[in-house]
């Protein structure tokens, strides 16, 4: 029997452009996006224990272990489990590389809960099928079914109906402004447009490299004067945006060159790094 996985990517996302569309009655937003996938994310290492503990083994700064999203998955699956099975008596040990900024719009903890998911899901033989754990992780957060999906998406809804989407082969030089931005404040300010027209998958594939925008930019780049400031040096080499609710800050090259010789000129000020967009999640074959 197979005990642990060991170097399980959990991948950042970029929303290569965010409309909202609207708002649902209990307060979320209905959205359109799509979801790009990057080679570069966090490092998760899973080892099963016989005792049915979970346990954080590396500290996470500012992330107490019992609201960790890994913590809170791991623990969810548990309870699916013995709903489906009787009792489950399987634990884990998990050890997280954290390399994703919290609050950066890049999915960081939403996508450990998803890696969590896939890998404890195969490692403790729960059996549940792919719709059956995004289900599950959609309890958890509206950018966790994406990672489950396993693939590129232009997703509508809250972020939790998806279709998977040819995205064009890039390279992205992605900055850190040095805030940290809870997505409930941007959702809930008073200056978000909520009234973008509905746009078809079609649209984007034709132009996708200048498609559309992010709505929630306007809100985040007036609370965070940080942001505003990396979008603006970073549109000196292409259009750059935001990612989701922020902070982060992308721009899109054909070439990885291109993307290293701006990696280079960004200012010291703003930690920034370069990734390659994927097609798929590296654990999509566990499912
Ligand atoms: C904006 C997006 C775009 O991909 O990503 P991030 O920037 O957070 O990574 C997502 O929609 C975020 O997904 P996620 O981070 O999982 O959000 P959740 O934990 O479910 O929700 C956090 C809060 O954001 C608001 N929220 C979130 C999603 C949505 N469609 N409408 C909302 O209004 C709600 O106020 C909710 O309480
Ligand atoms: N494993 C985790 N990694 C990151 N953040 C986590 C984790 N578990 C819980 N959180 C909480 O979720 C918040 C959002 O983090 P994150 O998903 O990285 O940002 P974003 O939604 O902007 O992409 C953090 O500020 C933190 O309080």
């Amino acid at each position: 029997m197979i005990r642990s996985l060991k170097h399980c990517l959990a991948p950042a996302k970029l929303n290569l452009f965010l409309h909202v569309n609207g708002r649902r009655a209990d307060g979320y937003h209905l959205l359109q996006t799509v979801f790009q996938l990057l080679d570069y994310g966090d490092s998760l290492d899973f080892d099963t224990r016989d005792d049915g503990v979970i346990h954080r083994v590396s500290e996470v700064s500012g992330v107490p272990a019992e609201s960790d999203l890994i913590v809170r998955a791991a623990k969810l699956l548990q309870i699916a489990a013995a709903q489906k099975h009787g009792k489950h008596p399987l634990g884990a040990d998990i050890t997280i590389k954290k390399n994703l900024p919290m609050g950066g719009g890049l999915g960081g903890g939403s996508s450990d809960a998803a890696t969590t998911l896939m890998a404890l899901n195969h490692l403790w033989k729960t059996g549940f099928d792919r719709a059956e754990l995004m289900a599950i992780g959609l309890r958890l957060g509206a950018d966790v079914p994406f990672f489950i999906f396993g693939q590129n998406a232009f997703a509508e809804g809250i972020g939790e109906t998806l279709q998977p989407v040819e995205t064009a082969d890039r390279w992205y030089v992605v900055i850190e402004p040095g805030v940290q931005i809870a997505t409930s404040l941007i959702f809930s300010s008073e200056e978000l447009t909520r009234t973008t027209k509905l746009v078809k998958m079609a649209d984007f594939s034709g132009h996708q490299d200048y498609f559309g925008k992010n709505d929630l930019q306007i809100v985040a780049t007036r609370l965070f004067p940080a942001v505003a400031a990396v979008i603006h040096w970073l549109q000196q080499y292409g259009d750059a945006r935001m990612t989701g609710s922020g902070a982060c800050v992308f721009c899109a090259f054909e070439r990885e060159e291109q993307a290293s010789k701006v990696l280079q000129l960004v200012p010291k000020c703003w930690k920034v790094w370069k990734a390659k967009g994927i097609s798929s999640h590296p654990l999509k074959d566990l499912l």
